[in-house]
């Protein structure tokens, strides 16, 4: 077996905001046309690390891109990241596997970049108040690609450890806030990128016609929004399976789903305007799948 191997230095070289955002769009809209093989990711959990291993398999024969991400995630590691992964990536004429890559950049990018896609389709604000709560890896990418598409009035970041919040200000150039409520007051556009696994977006904090990122809380019995926030949302998810089985959101809120981020890219459906509004984001793998033939392709031409 002859299989390449791709670091993370070398995903990040070539990967872009820029050329990734289009392409997430482009795997959603095929997502919800149900053009593509891909069931809802398995979880093996790892109780004594409160961890799992997700198994995500994806094919696309449009597209000709066939792969697996396996990905961990320990959400208590402190010397290395919380997530970590690896994608097969398989020859669609027979099957061999042809590259072993990093998943650890891609998943932090794709994630971020899902989110700038619905941001662009659901919250119709020129110039928003943005707020993050949580100041991981995720806060940061998703800072850098909604940047690539708008601009903000303002930018508030809130986490449990406060020196975290003020060092990824500062980094970013934003305001860090001693409390999530202060963090989202106002705000026309909130992230929530925590590991909580219990509310930290409560329903009386947020404007009234704001538009919600939920992009953490993705076990059935994790949750990180207020469910009277899920009851009173329009709620858009990235895969209406995937939600009704893996996010805790959705299931302990028994919120209803009004439509995947897809339909509404494939024009399937409409969107519900002046509304508070929320996007359950929880990750699917042909957002990796795609994400790594495009990494394969830039990778071939800087041969
Ligand atoms: N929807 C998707 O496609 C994906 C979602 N995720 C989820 O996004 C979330 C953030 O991921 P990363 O930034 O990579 O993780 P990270 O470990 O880098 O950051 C986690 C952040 O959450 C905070 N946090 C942890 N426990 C908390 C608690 N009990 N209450 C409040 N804050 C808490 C931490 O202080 C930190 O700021 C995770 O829940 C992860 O599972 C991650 C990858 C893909
Ligand atoms: O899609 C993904 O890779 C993940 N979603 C939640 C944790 C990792």
């Amino acid at each position: 077996m002859n299989v390449k191997l791709v670091s993370a230095a070398e995903v990040k070289n070539v990967l872009t905001f820029k050329d990734l955002i289009p392409l997430m769009e482009n795997a959603l809209k095929k997502f919800s046309e149900k053009k593509i093989e891909q069931p809802v990711r398995t979880v093996i959990p790892v109780r004594e690390s409160n961890g799992f291993l997700g198994i995500m398999p994806a094919y696309s024969s449009q597209d000709q891109a066939l792969a697996a991400k396996l990905v961990t995630f320990f959400p208590h590691n402190t010397d290395v990241p919380t997530h970590n992964a690896v994608i097969v990536v398989f020859n669609t004429s027979t099957g061999v596997p042809e590259m072993l890559m990093d998943g650890e950049v891609i998943t932090t990018m794709r994630t971020a970049a899902v989110s700038a896609v619905a941001t662009k389709h659901l919250c119709s604000v020129e110039e928003p108040r943005l707020a993050i709560l949580g100041s991981g890896v995720q806060a940061r990418s998703h800072y850098q690609a909604l940047s690539t598409l708008m601009k903000f009035k303002d930018v508030r970041i809130w986490s449990r450890t406060s020196a975290n919040a003020e060092s990824l200000s500062k980094e970013l150039g934003c305001t860090s806030c001693n409390s999530a409520e202060e963090a989202v007051k106002d705000a026309d556009v909130i992230i929530t990128v925590t590991s909580s696994s219990k509310p930290v977006l409560m329903k009386e904090w947020v404007k009234p016609g704001a538009y919600i990122n939920a992009v953490g809380a993705c076990r059935p019995d994790w949750h990180e929004i207020d469910p009277a926030l899920m009851n009173s949302a329009v709620l858009y998810v990235d895969s209406r399976n995937a939600a009704l089985k893996e996010s805790g959101d959705v299931i302990l809120a028994k919120a209803e789903i009004y439509a995947e981020v897809g339909e509404v890219i494939s024009g399937q459906k409409e969107v519900v305007k002046g509304k508070t509004t929320l996007f359950k984001s929880l990750g699917l793998a042909i957002e990796d799948v795609m994400s790594a033939k495009l990494v394969a392709e830039l990778l071939s031409k800087t041969e």
